[in-house]
């Protein structure tokens, strides 16, 4: 089984700050170490507090490349697009930040390009930071006929196209996700959720490990490396 260190909090305010904190540390680690920094953020409302606290922090944003862990194939200034509310919230503060999707409505070509972009860029992340849905997806690894090909891609592979099957009803779309090698490729990974359900799914997919029907639970199954999962109520 994996290494998983459980941070709880009292409150999803309690876990911003920490995990802002924590984030912060890692960017300013690779800020120190290599005097750049890539970091992956996930999309979703469970990271928007978090932004927000670690956005505030003072530190050499111009020096940060972040890009989304996946995105839903929908107009960029669509609510439901991740690169939105990380543009947002980061740009303002000097980062630079980068939308892994265009205009490509077939969302396998939307994938080839995501990939292509990201070949542009100096990997590893520093960061790959996760979040998980009540489905048990994770980035925009999801149930369905894609989700081999994105646990699979070989290893220079980057992002590739998923079409959810069942589609998830906050947002039924067409997705570009990192692959699982690109997410395990990670200096870091780390996990966020909020809920009672989730933290019971997760435990159980980390469990199952490669025996998981959960799109988490068989990343997770790979990581080599230990990794931290912050929960709040
Ligand atoms: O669709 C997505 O959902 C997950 C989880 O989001 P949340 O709102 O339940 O926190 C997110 O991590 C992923 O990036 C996003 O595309």
């Amino acid at each position: 089984m994996i290494e998983a260190e459980w941070w709880e909090y009292d409150s999803a305010d309690e876990m911003a700050d920490a995990v802002a904190g924590d984030v912060g540390f890692i960017i300013e680690s690779a800020l120190d170490a290599r005097g750049a920094s890539l970091v992956a953020l996930p999309g979703g409302e469970t990271p928007k507090a978090i932004f927000k606290a670690l956005a505030a922090k003072k530190m050499p944003w111009k020096q940060v490349t972040i890009i989304p862990t996946d995105e839903r194939l929908v107009p960029m200034d669509d609510q439901r697009s991740n690169i939105r509310g990380i543009a947002q919230t980061f740009i303002p503060a000097g980062a630079r930040v980068i939308p892994i999707t265009g205009d490509i409505a077939d969302y396998k070509l939307a994938g080839n390009s995501a990939d292509a972009r990201l070949q542009d860029l100096p990997w590893p992340p520093d960061l790959v930071w996760l979040g998980m849905g009540q489905d048990g997806h994770t980035a925009s690894l999801f149930a369905g006929p894609d989700l081999q090909g994105a646990l699979d891609a070989p290893k220079a592979r980057r992002a590739i196209g998923v079409m959810p099957d069942p589609m998830p009803e906050d947002a039924p779309v067409a997705r570009v996700t990192l692959t699982r090698s690109a997410i395990l490729s990670a200096r870091t990974i780390l996990i966020t959720i909020t809920g009672k359900k989730k933290r019971e799914l997760l435990e159980g997919a980390i469990e199952d490990g490669q025996s998981s029907k959960l799109p988490i639970g068989r990343l997770l199954a790979e990581v080599d490396q230990p990794i931290d999962i912050h929960w709040a109520p």
